[in-house]
């Protein structure tokens, strides 16, 4: 009978629908409705993300698009006994559907880095990408948490807020540049040297998503390792600012991080969600608008809550070490986000 039941409504929402694939799961579940939507959600990261948000509880609806491929990720996740009704949209002509009522927009969009390239090099054709999602998202849902992976981040942030401003629906509480691999890494990386269980592991790291920008505050990682000297303290420094070349030489022309992005991608909208919802206490660092620093954006731990960033939390105490990679990085991360604003404004 339920067989039928869902064959009836599965067709029913097929003739409804022209080009989009809607596969339903049903569950009485009773956490709020909420819908997220991934844009970009047949590429490396998408697809994984795609089923971690489709594991997620707090999810209801899932949207999964892209200007192609959806069709068929939308139908395997859409398997999955869990909670969320899921929906592919393909192409451009559909993006609208895929973005009404969404709670929460994660974008995955655009090209990943080679080696030999920064991920300034991709600019030129990530911004474009950002920009015409970032138009729509104005249009079609202007209070979703926006949660921004597409590369360059130190960019793509300030191209966001430039086209809200424009559309007149910006507000600095739900836009997000997603640094959490920065921190999954520096956990990773720094639990492995102190010789720590790492799932008790926490590591502030802060300033944005390039090279020397990315921050990590070693000073203020707990559990507290005093069996780190300073030249272990540099090199896991460098070895987070590294991590995503790591991977990007490791793949060899394959593309840039995807799996532990995309594990990094679902802890952060997680977040949101749960902030959504009124859990209280919800703290992740983010590269959002800042006053922390004299930059207009910069990542630091963020409190979210019901309406997306309650409480930009500041530095805290550093080393003298991260108090030099903070004035080294300042040139930098300003340079980038006026490249992003100026973008945003000419084209
Ligand atoms: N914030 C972070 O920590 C990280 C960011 N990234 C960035 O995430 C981005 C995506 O990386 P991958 O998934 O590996 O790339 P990918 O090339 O595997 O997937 C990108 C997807 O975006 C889609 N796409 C392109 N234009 C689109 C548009 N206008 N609308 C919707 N979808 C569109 C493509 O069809 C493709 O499916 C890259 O810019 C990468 O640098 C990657 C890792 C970490
Ligand atoms: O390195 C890249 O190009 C992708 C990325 O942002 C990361 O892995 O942190």
């Amino acid at each position: 009978m339920r067989t039928a039941m869902m064959k009836s409504i599965r067709s029913s929402l097929q003739k409804s629908s022209s080009s989009a694939t809607i596969l339903r799961s049903y569950s009485s579940d009773s956490a709020p409705e909420r819908k997220v939507a991934i844009l970009g959600a047949a590429g490396g990261i998408g697809q994984p993300l795609s089923l971690l948000m489709k594991l997620n509880p707090l999810v209801s609806s899932l949207s999964l698009y892209d200007i192609a491929g959806t069709p068929g990720v939308a139908a395997d996740v859409s398997h999955i006994n869990t909670r969320s009704e899921v929906v592919g949209y393909m192409g451009d002509e559909n993006l609208g559907k895929a973005l009404e009522g969404a709670d929460v927009v994660i974008i995955p969009a655009g090209v990943p880095r080679k080696p030999g390239m920064t991920r300034d090099d991709l600019f030129n054709i990530n911004a474009g990408i950002v920009k015409g999602l970032c138009t729509a998202i104005a249009k079609y849902c202007p209070h979703a948490l926006v949660n921004m992976i597409s590369n360059p981040v130190n960019s793509t942030v300030p191209i966001a807020s430039e086209v809200f401003k424009k559309a007149g629906t910006y507000d600095e509480k739900r836009l997000f540049g997603v640094t959490t691999l920065d921190v999954v890494r520096a956990k990773t990386f720094y639990a492995g040297k102190a010789k720590v269980p790492v799932a008790g592991v926490n590591v502030p790291v802060v300033g944005g998503h390039a090279g020397v920008t990315i921050l990590p505050l070693f000073s203020q990682a707990t559990p507290q390792a005093n069996n780190l000297s300073d030249e272990e303290i540099v090199a896991l420094t460098k070895r987070t600012q590294d991590g995503g070349t790591e991977v990007v030489e490791a793949k060899a022309g394959k593309g840039s991080a995807t799996l532990s992005m995309a594990y990094a991608g679902a802890i952060f909208a997680d977040a949101c969600l749960k902030g959504l919802n009124g859990v209280p206490d919800v703290v992740e660092c983010s590269f959002v608008q800042s006053t922390v620093t004299q930059l207009p954006f910069f990542a630091s731990k963020v409190r979210l809550g019901k309406n997306g960033v309650e409480e930009v939390l500041g530095l805290g105490s550093l080393s003298d070490y991260e108090k030099q990679g903070l004035e080294a990085l300042l040139p930098e991360l300003k340079s980038s986000i006026e490249k992003g604003i100026k973008f945003a404004n000419q084209s």
